[in-house]
């Protein structure tokens, strides 16, 4: 047989068969679903009077429309507290599996999947959200999917798709002190820009991959659709391995050896052929910093706002001034001149127990500036009891941060967290578009680190003059 890569291997052993046009029906081995993509998806079973057709590979969450804020007391909108029960019916209607907003286990869908062990190695995810590639870190085949497929999932627990293309993103060397997966991701879409990834499924190599925790693997692979990718890969091992022993859903005995003696086939061969290549020397990487409205906008932050006349392409130089228009800023400016009021660490991107750590560090012993607003959002109810036993909450409470409920939360303005129109965040999610985190706000990508460390200072800080 050819040699194949890693995407090849699980796209194999998925195939339930291909039409001459090249289109593929695929076995879906786990179905995440969560209030916002659903509704439809599951009023279309009742129509057509279906059952959920693989009920124990399909989990339930909710996450983007939940308070962050005391659980006791209701939703106050009306239409997040209607999608909410709206997904709690459905559970119950179709003999689901629920997370509900009290559930320990609820959280952010990307989170909570992995930690459950329902997330697992060589299998095929998908979920109605785009930023089901994080699931890729674990090196299964995990993608975004609409409505329609969500609905189509359900019914067959199949989905038509096309093979992507195979590209290979390969990180080689040591990190620099300061520098995390979250930079490390920012440089590759920074380097592909937000459509580079187009038509690909990336697998990530290179030591300084194989070098990041489990969650630095997630947060990498949770942003490959910002590069416009399919999905991100990352092949198991050792590390993966132990991540999941002794998960809830996780095999046991007889079953989880052969899934680890599987797991270890799982890498792409020596000579696999990779249609499309790029290469990063972590050692040269910096922290970043995004300036504009596009997760590709990114620079060092002890470098300058750009300036978009030096752009060649006429329409690429419009769109960056009216970036730099949204954003209040002006060429030349520099990064660590950018006063914030606002700091979000939380989301599916840096919501996770290094993610909270890597940031209590910094603030501890110091206390947020006077006039920010600073949450600190668990990813999960188990990232926050975690988080808790290891005094983490009073930490950022001492400094002046707010500790909240598990939830998507400022990621996106779909809830009660978000900004007023001019404010300015230092967020640690994975979006900067014009009005992500609320109307007219505006927002920087940085890492935990840089997040916790703008927190206190109220501008952005290079974070290896604090380490
Ligand atoms: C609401 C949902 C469909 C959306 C997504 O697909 O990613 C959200 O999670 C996001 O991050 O923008
Ligand atoms: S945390 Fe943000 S990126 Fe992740 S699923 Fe929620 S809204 Fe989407």
């Amino acid at each position: 047989m050819a040699p194949r890569t890693l995407y090849d291997k699980i796209w194999d052993d998925h195939l339930v068969a291909t039409q001459p046009d090249g289109t593929c029906l695929l076995y879906i081995d786990r179905h995440l679903v969560h209030e916002v993509t659903s509704p439809q998806a599951f009023e279309g079973l009742r129509l057509a009077h279906r059952a959920v057709r693989a009920p124990g590979k399909t989990l339930l969450v909710v996450d983007h429309n939940v308070q962050t804020t005391d659980r006791s007391v209701g939703i106050a909108d009306p239409e997040s507290a209607l999608q909410v029960a709206t997904l709690a019916r459905n559970a119950a209607d179709f003999g689901l599996e629920y997370y509900n907003e009290h559930d320990k286990r609820q959280g952010v869908v990307h989170v909570i999947g992995p930690e459950q062990g329902f997330t697992l190695p060589g299998t095929t995810i998908v979920c109605g959200d785009s930023h089901t590639s994080t699931h890729g870190a674990f090196g299964a085949l995990a993608h975004g999917i609409g409505t329609s497929e969500v609905e189509h999932v359900l019914a067959t627990q199949t989905l038509v798709q096309s093979k992507a293309k195979n590209m290979r993103v390969v990180v080689d060397g040591e990190l620099p002190d300061g520098v995390t997966a979250k930079d490390v991701v920012l440089a590759i879409i920074g380097e592909l820009g937000t459509a580079g990834g187009t038509g690909y499924v990336i697998e990530y190599t290179g030591s300084a991959i194989r070098a990041l925790s489990i969650e630095g693997r997630m947060t990498v692979c949770n942003m490959s659709i910002e590069a416009g990718a399919r999905a991100g890969l990352i092949a198991p091992d050792d590390k993966t391995i132990a991540y999941f022993q002794g998960r809830p859903k996780a095999p046991t005995g007889a079953a989880w050896d052969a899934a680890v003696a599987y797991w270890q086939t799982l890498r792409s061969d020596d000579d696999a052929h990779f249609d499309a290549e790029v290469r990063l020397d972590a050692a040269r990487l910096t922290p970043i910093v995004t300036w504009g409205t596009s997760p590709e906008d990114v620079v060092a932050v002890t470098g300058v706002v750009p300036d978009p006349d030096l752009i060649a392409d006429e329409g690429k130089r419009a769109s960056k001034w009216r970036a730099l228009d949204y954003m209040g800023l002006k060429p030349g400016q520099k990064i660590t001149d950018i006063a914030i009021d606002t700091v979000f660490i939380g989301s599916c991107t840096n919501g996770r127990i290094e993610d909270f750590r890597a940031a209590a560090k910094v603030v501890e012993g110091r206390t947020v500036k006077a006039g920010v607003r600073a949450l600190a959002v668990p990813g999960s109810g188990l990232v926050k009891d975690q988080a808790e036993a290891e005094g983490l909450d009073k930490i950022f409470v001492a400094a002046g941060f707010e500790w909240r409920e598990p939830g998507c939360s400022m990621c996106l303005a779909m809830n009660a967290d978000r900004l007023s129109p001019g404010e300015r965040s230092a967020s640690t999610s994975n979006r900067n578009f014009e009005g992500r985190q609320g109307f007219k706000g505006r927002t920087h990508l940085v890492s935990p680190a840089m997040a916790a460390a703008a927190a206190i200072a109220g501008h952005f800080v290079d974070i290896r003059d604090l380490v």
